[in-house]
């Protein structure tokens, strides 16, 4: 145990509730080095946290802007300022390599800024009846309570872009974070109790999915749930939140094509892949893990990005060298084998995807590249999620569109490309959410739409001004003069 690990407690009704049973929250490059003791909340301290937010509701929903505005500015401009230190945290905590860490922490700080503005924008509609001397006012209200439950592979920007709307928009919440990384949730939590957020506005439960997750989906008192995390998971939720009559919104998984065309710029096309493919440890729901490339440019293309790819210096997420830092836990790390192990019976040959020993204990991985895949493999039908891709050969344009398509997900997709019809083409027809022309699968801004389509994504969109569809509920009134 080192000098720094902390206890940290839930925060239910403005105050630190720590719980009997707490969790070890363990660095993914170092597992001597322990982070701290993280509290685990139960079913009881999901009702408490319900009871606190709805007592604390109406005087939220009528707050006004001003005040919900300057809260979340206050936050959004502390996280700006501390992201160096606060980046260097999530590194420690969820294993992604500093400037990674940094630069999500400085989303998640944009994040809070975009909604503080968006408080002081929210819009109605006037309009005329169509019958006489009647008005019609359209207007937006809160849902009510928010249930949010985040993964833990953006552990701050995540809990940002769904706390940040909920608040924005009038609404009190309960956030449930990944048990892997609460330090973050909690760190964000921290701040909003500091900058003045009322008491029961914003509660923090800490626990795992199975036990806290399930009492906040079932409960009676929240109106709205909002989940990033696995397919099976969260289709699990979608339903259970339909027959109970609460409005989800559920951000699924990927299985991201990006295509190569003959005349796409090499190099553009193998940075591109590199990113998309195996940075953050290819831990994002958008990453490029189908590698769709055209006969032409396909055997330069393996030649470069299989050299790039085993120059990366995989490594401890707080040493500034590392590009690619440690799979996020010893049971991501065995599916991620299990996956490799696989792809050594299904594809033509595997590059890479060792377990590495290095000077620390940590949950190290070596990229893997998978060549001559077809898109009927398992390798290429599930999401691994981790620092691993499949080439997949096509003879042209209209085969590589047909096998981007051919997927029961549609969250991100890319091409390479140097050819405008073929990039506008592409556009237009791929299934996906999110389209790239010439840039990775992965790295969004916070300010726009942020879901996909099919198996990856339902419900209202999140991020930008579209959270205003998930985060409040519309009133039609009808006002005549009597
Ligand atoms: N789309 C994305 O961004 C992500 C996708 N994934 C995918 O999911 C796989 C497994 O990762 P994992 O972290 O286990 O993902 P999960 O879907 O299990 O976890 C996501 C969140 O949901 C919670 N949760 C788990 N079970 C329930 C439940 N029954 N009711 C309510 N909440 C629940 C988790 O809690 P807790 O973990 O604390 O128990 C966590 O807070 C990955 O390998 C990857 O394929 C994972 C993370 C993000
Ligand atoms: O690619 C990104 O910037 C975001 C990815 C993401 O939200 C996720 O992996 O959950």
């Amino acid at each position: 145990m080192k000098d720094s690990q902390v206890s940290q407690a839930n925060l239910i009704g403005g105050e630190w509730a720590a719980s009997s049973h707490s969790r070890s929250n363990i660095n993914p490059s170092d597992t001597d080095d322990v982070i701290g003791q993280y509290s685990s909340a139960d079913a009881d301290t999901v009702d408490a946290a319900v009871a606190a937010a709805r007592s604390a509701f109406p005087a939220w929903a009528a707050a006004g802007p001003q005040a919900r505005h300057d809260l979340l500015d206050a936050v959004g401009s502390e996280l700006l300022a501390r992201k160096e230190e606060i980046g260097r945290f999530l590194a420690r905590e969820e294993g992604k390599t500093v400037a990674e860490a940094i630069g999500e922490t400085a989303r998640a700080g944009q994040v809070f800024k975009f909604f503080a503005g968006e408080a002081l924008r929210v819009a109605g509609d006037a309009q005329p009846s169509v019958r006489p001397d009647i008005d019609v006012e359209v207007t937006r209200e809160p849902v009510g309570i928010v249930g949010l439950i985040t993964p833990w592979n953006f552990p701050i920007a995540i809990p940002a872009w769904k706390v940040a709307p909920a608040l924005a928009y009038g609404n009190c919440v309960v956030l449930k974070p990944a048990d892997l990384t609460p330090g973050c949730a909690h760190v964000i939590t921290e701040l909003l109790h500091r900058h003045g957020c009322p008491p029961g506005v914003f509660n923090l439960v800490m626990g795992p999915g199975s036990t806290v997750g399930e009492a906040i989906i079932a409960h009676p008192g929240i109106d709205a749930i909002s989940f990033t995390g696995s397919a099976g998971v969260g289709a699990r939720i979608a339903e259970t939140c339909g027959r109970l009559r609460k409005k989800v919104q559920v951000e699924m998984g990927g299985k991201n094509p990006m295509v190569v065309m003959d005349d796409a710029d090499l190099d553009t096309a193998i940075q591109t892949c590199l990113n998309g493919a195996f940075f953050s440890t290819g831990q994002r729901c958008t990453a490029s893990s189908r590698l769709i490339v055209q006969r032409g440019i396909h055997d330069a293309f393996v030649e470069a990005l299989s050299r790039e790819m085993t120059a990366l210096k995989v490594g401890d997420a707080l040493d500034t060298t590392t590009q690619i830092g440690p799979v996020v836990d010893e049971r991501q790390l065995a599916s991620n084998l299990d996956y490799i192990e696989l792809a050594r019976g299904e594809a033509d040959a595997v590059i890479g995807g060792e377990r590495l020993e290095l000077e620390k204990p940590g949950f190290y991985q070596a990229p893997a590249l998978f060549l001559g895949t077809d898109n009927g493999m398992r390798i290429n039908r599930e999401e691994i999620f981790g620092p691993c891709a499949s080439v997949i050969e096509v003879a042209d344009f209209d085969e590589a569109l047909a096998v981007a398509n051919d997927t029961e997900f549609g969250l991100s997709a890319g091409i390479c490309t140097t050819n405008l019809k073929h990039a506008n083409t592409f556009r237009r027809h791929v299934q996906a959410g999110m389209v790239m022309v010439n840039l990775p699968t992965a790295g969004v801004d916070y300010h726009v739409p942020f879901g996909g389509r099919k198996g990856s994504s339902y419900g209202a969109r999140e991020q930008g001004r579209y959270a205003v569809e998930f985060y409040t509920t519309v009133k039609t009134s009808y006002i005549s003069a009597g």
